[in-house]
């Protein structure tokens, strides 16, 4: 016992780690001159797949300049430079199970399981005190002194019970645990149905008992509000039975729990509760693999680029781990518990926030860590595009600028379009506006509507479905505006949503005429920030792409999100007053009444031109 007490807990050395997908390889289908192979291919796998001796396949690399054996793994550059010697064509396969990680079964040794925290989610008619319950709870776990009482929001947080861990989801009500359910991500172990003692079971409350008992998952009642006059727990728990949840003390198997969350009266109890009920469900995972999961929440921070909170499912997920989130891909950057604090692993049931990810996932998207970072970047690469094909809508579009004349010509016209938008609630309201339009003749389909900056992938979407873009709120940088003007994308930028409305109406009445239209001079990146006590910070930039002009609109730029749009103050070459600067020079500038600029950020120069009427 005591020797078991001393063993180091936390997680094992990479190497022992286990794999996630199962080692059998599968058969590929062998075309003509192909050589089809997989990630880590040997060079004595190679020559035999090229009907050479492993000598003469060591030597191409030896004239290369580069010493193997017949067992050193091949990277995708030497493969391709050997079959290359040997006039062949290569094609790398990823194994289907690596592209649709989801569906893979993972099958623990028992010997291998260890004991994991629950997750617990909280569900109710509304202000029954879900809310406030939450926050009782978040508090009750901050020991005095403990981090200044810090907690930032990730969308989950763990709390301690005599020394045992307890996850509760962040995200009250049965949305968020129905729309994880929907993309088949199953979470939560436990489901915490609270009910106003002093109102009563209600249509939302028979909705979570639905959900939960769909999920299959054990459901603890809580009463709450029982400080309140007219409380009545002994009517609710009739109410309750008679939805089939038989209390404990009447014969059932349903555990009760009478809370007050706003005066803090049996909260205790009721965290008690969730760790006998959690002992009972016996949860179990194996720390020793690479860690795989689901996605809580998913957003674009101004700073960090794209943030992902991940609840940890099996495995162990560690800092710098290659790792495929979605459709994105990356490496774990930075990771964060729900305190704000870094850390460098989490083991099963626990909730971290991380970044690294090249796009933002969305909650119930699953998660797997793979070996290695290549592997990582093709299996998100084939995702990204499965994803994209699975979003394209057949069905002509066309730019906005032409949509009165087809029309006009009697077609029913698809205007397909894609939202991008800083926040998940713009994103949703922009949606949801924009299904509303109601124009005789014109169906608008919102084929994708998400959170992050306008990326290549959604150019690509656009381009092969012929959407238009909306960005709110987000820029397309310098590559992205060249790929869509390559592509023929129109990207039409917004910040408030009735003007999109608007235009999109006016443009499919025929009235589409803007007087003025923005022409986008170039771009600068701000390499210096310095400070000066008169005029404020000053912007020490480097013109990347066509130029600036002293009395254009500019946008600050971070991350791909805009976070100031007005004009310059100043515009500077050394000491000199210009009115335009190049690309590939160097110039000093201010905003005028904007002094929050960082090292990194973008300034984006606009002109209104006017624009010829057809
Ligand atoms: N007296 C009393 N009031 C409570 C208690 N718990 C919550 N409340 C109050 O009930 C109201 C609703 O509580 P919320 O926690 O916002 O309820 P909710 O279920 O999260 O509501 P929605 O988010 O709207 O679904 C608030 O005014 C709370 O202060 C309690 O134990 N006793």
């Amino acid at each position: 016992m005591a020797k078991q007490n001393k063993k180091k807990k936390g997680a094992p050395k990479k190497k022992q780690l286990q794999s996630n997908f199962p080692t059998k390889k599968e058969t590929v289908e062998v075309k003509d001159g192909v050589i089809s192979y997989e990630e880590g291919i040997t060079v004595g796998e190679l020559a035999e797949k090229l009907g050479q001796t492993p000598a003469n396949v060591i030597k191409v690399l030896f004239l290369l300049g580069t010493m193997v054996t017949i067992n050193s793994a091949l990277n995708d550059e030497q493969v391709e430079l050997i079959c290359l010697e040997y006039g062949c064509e290569c094609e790398k396969h990823i194994p289907v199970d690596e592209i649709n990680f989801e569906n893979i079964e993972v099958v623990d040794d028992e010997k291998d399981l260890q004991p994991r925290c629950p997750v617990v989610t909280i569900m109710g008619h509304v202000d029954h005190g879900k809310t406030t319950l939450l926050d009782t709870i978040r508090k009750s776990a901050v020991v005095d002194g403990e981090f200044g009482g810090i907690t930032q929001h990730i969308g989950a947080y763990q709390v301690e019970v005599n020394g045992k861990k307890v996850t509760f989801l962040d995200t009250p009500g049965h949305e968020a645990f129905t729309a994880m359910r929907a993309r088949g991500a199953q979470v939560t172990d436990i489901v915490i149905i609270v009910v106003a003692a002093d109102d009563g079971v209600m249509p939302q409350t028979k909705e979570a008992i639905d959900h939960a008992k769909a999920a299959g998952v054990p459901i603890v009642v809580a009463i709450n509000k029982i400080d309140k006059e007219g409380a009545d727990p002994e009517r609710i728990k009739a109410e309750m039975a008679e939805e089939g949840l038989l209390p404990e003390e009447w014969g059932g198997d349903t555990v009760y729990c009478e809370i007050s969350a706003k005066k803090k009266i049996g909260i205790e109890e009721l965290l008690e509760t969730l760790t006998v009920v959690a002992e009972l469900a016996d949860l179990k995972a194996n720390p020793n693999r690479y860690a795989y999961g689901s996605v809580v929440e998913g957003k674009l921070d101004k700073g960090r680029g794209a943030v992902a909170t991940l609840l940890v499912e099996n495995g162990t997920l560690r800092a710098s781990d290659p790792i495929v989130v979605g459709a994105a891909f990356g490496r774990v950057r930075q990771m964060l518990d729900d305190k704000g604090r870094v850390i460098k692993e989490a083991l099963p049931g626990t909730p971290v926030e991380i970044t690294g990810l090249n796009e933002v996932p969305v909650a119930g998207d699953k998660f797997m860590v793979f070996e290695s970072e290549k592997q990582a970047r093709s299996v998100g690469e084939t995702r990204m595009k499965a994803k994209i094909e699975k979003d394209r809508n057949s069905g002509a579009a066309l730019s906005l600028d032409d949509l009165y004349s087809q029309i006009k010509e009697g077609q029913i016209i698809d205007l397909n379009i894609i939202v991008k938008a800083d926040v998940q609630g713009t994103a949703e309201a922009v949606k949801a506006s924009l299904e509303k339009i109601d124009v005789d003749g014109v169906r608008v389909n919102v084929i994708r509507s998400t959170v992050g900056a306008i990326s290549e992938s959604d150019v690509i979407l656009a381009s092969a479905s012929q959407a238009i873009i909306y960005g709110f709120n987000v820029r397309p940088d310098a590559k992205v505006r060249s790929k869509a003007e390559e592509e023929n994308v129109e990207i039409r930028l917004h910040n408030v949503i009735y003007k999109m409305v608007e235009e999109i109406e006016t443009a499919m009445k025929g009235m589409l005429a803007p007087e003025y239209h923005e022409v986008v001079t170039g771009q600068a990146e701000i390499r210096q920030v310095i400070k000066a006590s008169k005029v404020g910070n000053i912007a020490g930039c480097y013109v990347t792409d066509g130029s600036i002009k002293r009395n254009s609109g500019i946008r600050l730029i971070r991350d791909g999100i805009v976070v100031y749009e007005g004009k310059l103050a100043s515009l500077r070459r050394f000491k000199d007053d210009v009115k335009e600067v190049n690309s590939g020079f160097e110039c000093g500038l201010n905003i005028e009444n904007y002094n929050d600029i960082k090292e990194g950020d973008i300034i984006e120069g606009y002109v209104m031109e006017e624009v010829e009427k057809k």
